[in-house]
């Protein structure tokens, strides 16, 4: 019985280490398997971690990534244009300081006038060598010039000492074709003068003469302006009389080699005392004589600027003919005080303006000689 007892004593102590080794073992083992989905839990705690407390920062990570590089972008498309932009500016800059170069900065002196005393005053053919004289004078008196010239022998350079002041406009118009601007008065000057300029297109000088005449005067008409015809001492044609008078009429060959100019500005003047007296237009006529002075082209073929560079060149003096025609020389700013003085007036009939001192052509070629030093023509 004891015996019986010792035993099942025995057994049931070793049961219980057993169980007590198993029950570790399960304990160790529960551990380890609890540390790895300790691990793994924390793993993927952290990552939901990570996932859940970064949600608005990783995300933030890549937008900040994908906007730098649009900025980065934008940055170069950016500096692209402000170079090009640089670049254009520069070649304005360079057009500028060209185009400042050639207008003066600083206009010749101009009268200031009220509104009542300011005139608009229309030249045509006022880039021309008579015309751009007159319109510097009309300028520093103060009134608005518009000039008009098809630069058939007028040149801009002529009148461009006024580009840009406020008082000047300048229109490339050819006056055979109709023209409406508003003025009160009108310097009508556009023709070709030289000889071998309106000898060069004789339909054209006639048409100038005449067609562009009646464009003027009819002007003038719907505008209620004054208007001054230059007229020629070429109306005289080949004279019987010398000096003449306005009262000569002239001797004028009407199909000669000078018909398109002497019968253009004959015509002129007829036109200028029909629509006086049709049209009760105020017109001035001028008959200008052989003018100099400074803008006469060297090119010019008159005998003036002919004889002078001929006698600078030491080339032959060209002296036309037997040198005994005469013709007197005026100055160009004693030709344009009379334009003035005659549109001033009240004298509407044709008025000769010019040198009343004649010299023969052959005396002028003496004196252009003597006055060049040297001069071996
Ligand atoms: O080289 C020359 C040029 C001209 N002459 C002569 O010099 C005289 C003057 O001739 P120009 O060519 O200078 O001019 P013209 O006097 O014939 O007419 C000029 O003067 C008046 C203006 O109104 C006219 O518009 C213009 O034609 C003419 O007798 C001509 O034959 C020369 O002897 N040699």
């Amino acid at each position: 019985m004891i015996r019986q007892s010792l035993k099942f004593r025995k057994t049931v102590t070793i049961v219980c280490v057993l169980s007590l080794i198993i029950f570790i073992f399960l304990i160790l083992r529960r551990d380890k398997l609890n540390n790895i989905d300790i691990e793994g839990h924390q793993r993927l705690d952290n990552t939901q971690n990570i996932g859940y407390r970064d949600f608005n920062k990783m995300p933030k990570k890549d937008d900040n990534r994908q906007e730098a590089a649009e900025m980065d972008i934008n940055n170069d498309e950016a500096k692209q244009e402000l170079q090009e932009a640089k670049a254009r500016l520069a070649q304005l800059e360079k057009k500028i300081a060209i185009l400042e170069g050639r207008i003066p900065q600083k206009y010749p002196d101009v009268k200031y006038l009220g509104y009542k005393e300011r005139k608009r005053i229309l030249v045509t053919g006022g880039a021309g060598f008579v015309g751009s004289h007159l319109v510097d004078v009309l300028m520093t008196q103060g009134h608005e010039v518009i000039v008009v010239d098809n630069f058939f022998t007028g040149r801009k350079r002529n009148v461009e000492h006024w580009f840009g002041h406020r008082n000047f406009e300048m229109i490339h118009h050819d006056i055979v074709n109709p023209l409406y601007v508003e003025a009160d008065e009108i310097y009508h000057l556009a023709s070709p003068a030289s000889p071998p300029h309106y000898m060069q297109n004789p339909v054209k000088t006639i048409k100038t003469n005449t067609l562009g005449t009646i464009n003027m005067l009819g002007l003038a008409r719907r505008v209620g302006a004054k208007i001054l015809i230059a007229s020629t001492s070429e109306v005289y044609g080949d004279p019987m009389v010398h000096p003449q008078p306005e009262s000569y009429w002239g001797h004028v060959n009407p199909i000669g080699p000078r018909a398109c100019y002497d019968e253009g500005k004959r015509v002129a003047e007829t036109l200028a005392y029909s629509y006086a007296k049709q049209e009760k237009v105020d017109v001035r006529v001028a008959r200008i004589f052989n003018t100099y002075g400074p803008r006469m082209h060297v090119s010019d073929g008159r005998v003036v600027s002919n004889f002078i560079m001929q006698a600078i060149q030491n080339l032959t003096i060209t002296v036309y003919g037997n040198g005994k025609q005469t013709r007197s020389f005026c100055y160009v700013s004693d030709l344009v005080d009379g334009l003035l003085a005659l549109m001033a007036s009240s004298y509407t009939l044709p008025v000769n303006i010019g040198n009343p001192v004649e010299h023969t052509i052959e005396e002028f070629a003496v004196i252009i000689k003597n006055l060049v030093p040297g001069c071996r023509s």
